[in-house]
């Protein structure tokens, strides 16, 4: 793929990008098997391909330039704007968002935020696109100085861009590089973004995580949900739920679905959906590996079939010898560091990888999504 932005240096985010995607593909699925080499005989389905271009869901513009001027994209290694505001990874319809969005920065008068000099107020716009086009457009400010102008040109910019079916300011006072802060300001009536993934609409409120290719994203909750009819267990758990797009797609009669997942933005998400959809999923706002422990030592059997997809971070020592030891038949963990994935792997022994499947959800990026399904070997006598 070529880009215009790489060619001329200004940004390098896409460190694959000169590479054939064959040959990317192939040296995925190449590193993934040999993380995971010391479990031979997994079964592994075909790669799925992420796409060349327009994949992205989501654009993370970091604001840079003037209030006249401002540049949306990222900042160079002296802070200053770079506008990639036509990245070829965005979906194009958020590449058409930019320039209202843009231009909303001016007709508000809002200042791009200067890192060097700690000034300004503008820090992100954050922007995901929904299958049907609708889009959710957050402005990340270091105070509530902008509000009332945001508010004030809030029309204009609905006129301009009415697939904008949510506008929210997030407040990230700290001068630290953290894309987002805790308070949110819901500026739209509606309150959530409504995104089709296979035959469910997952709500996505603001501050709730999102898989940032949705067709992987399908493809990923597909396949899980096909391992998970396949072994048919009577109770599920779906830890780092996110907004629910596991516990949902494997909800089905009779079988019991917690959800759980630290972020409350998500989980009220997830209960939105599963409500909508009239499906008996249980949503959880708790700490993962807390809220097992605490199952564990009140008792309560383990579900038969557990759903992990942590953050790059994986599960950790503890949440993996709470697996190990439980009574949990499967564990399927869907894992964005598959370095992570092994390590944590090694302290499951009981728990051998089956099947796996490599997803390419950040094409251009060594980054990948690995799943596995593991089963609870036999115990030897
Ligand atoms: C990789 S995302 C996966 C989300 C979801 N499974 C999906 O498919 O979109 C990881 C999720 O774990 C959540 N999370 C992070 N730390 C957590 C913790 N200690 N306990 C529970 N959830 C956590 C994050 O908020 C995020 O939603």
């Amino acid at each position: 793929m070529d880009c215009h932005h790489y060619a001329r240096g200004e940004c390098r985010s896409c460190t694959w990008l000169p590479r054939p995607y064959d040959e990317q593909l192939s040296e995925k699925e190449r590193a993934c098997r040999a993380l995971l080499a010391p479990w031979p005989g997994i079964a592994w389905e075909p790669v799925v391909e992420g796409g060349l271009g327009g994949f992205r869901n989501k654009a993370k513009l970091v604001v840079g330039g003037t209030p006249e001027a401002p540049t949306l994209g990222i900042l160079d290694p002296e802070g200053r704007g770079v506008d990639l505001r036509d990245c070829a990874l965005h979906d194009p319809r958020l590449v058409a968002a930019a320039d209202p969005l843009a231009e909303l920065v001016v007709r508000a008068r809002i200042a791009p935020y200067d890192v060097v000099r700690r000034r300004g107020e503008l820090k992100h716009l954050l922007v995901t696109v929904a299958p049907d086009g609708g889009l959710l457009v957050r402005f990340v400010l270091r105070s509530e100085e902008a509000v009332t102008r945001i508010r004030k040109h809030l029309p204009w910019l609905l006129g301009r861009l009415p697939e904008a079916r949510v506008v929210s300011v997030n407040l990230q006072p700290d001068p630290k590089a953290v894309l987002e802060g805790p308070r949110e300001i819901v500026l739209t009536d509606a309150t959530s973004l409504r995104v089709r993934v296979n035959d469910l609409d997952l709500h996505l409120l603001p501050q709730s995580f999102f898989q940032t290719n949705t067709r992987v994203a399908a493809a990923l909750y597909r396949q899980v949900a096909e391992w998970v009819d396949e072994i048919a267990p009577a109770s599920v758990w779906d830890l780092y739920g996110g907004v629910g797009g596991f516990a949902l797609h494997v909800a089905a009669p009779g079988r019991r679905v917690v959800g759980v997942e630290v972020s409350g933005a998500a989980t009220e998400s997830a209960r939105r959906s599963a409500a909508d959809h009239g499906l008996a999923v249980e949503v959880v706002a708790a700490d993962a590996t807390t809220w097992v422990a605490d199952a564990v030592a009140a008792g309560e059997p383990v579900a038969d079939l557990v759903v992990v997809n942590p953050p790059r971070r994986g599960i950790g020592a503890r949440l993996a010898s709470l697996l190990e030891e439980s009574g949990a038949g499967h564990v399927v963990y869907s894992s964005c560091n598959a370095v992570t994935l092994a390590r944590d792997l090694e302290a499951m022994p009981s728990l051998r990888p089956v099947r796996g499947r490599v997803l390419d959800m950040f094409p251009h990026t060594a980054h990948y999504e690995a799943v596995v399904l593991l089963e609870r070997a036999a115990r030897e006598r």
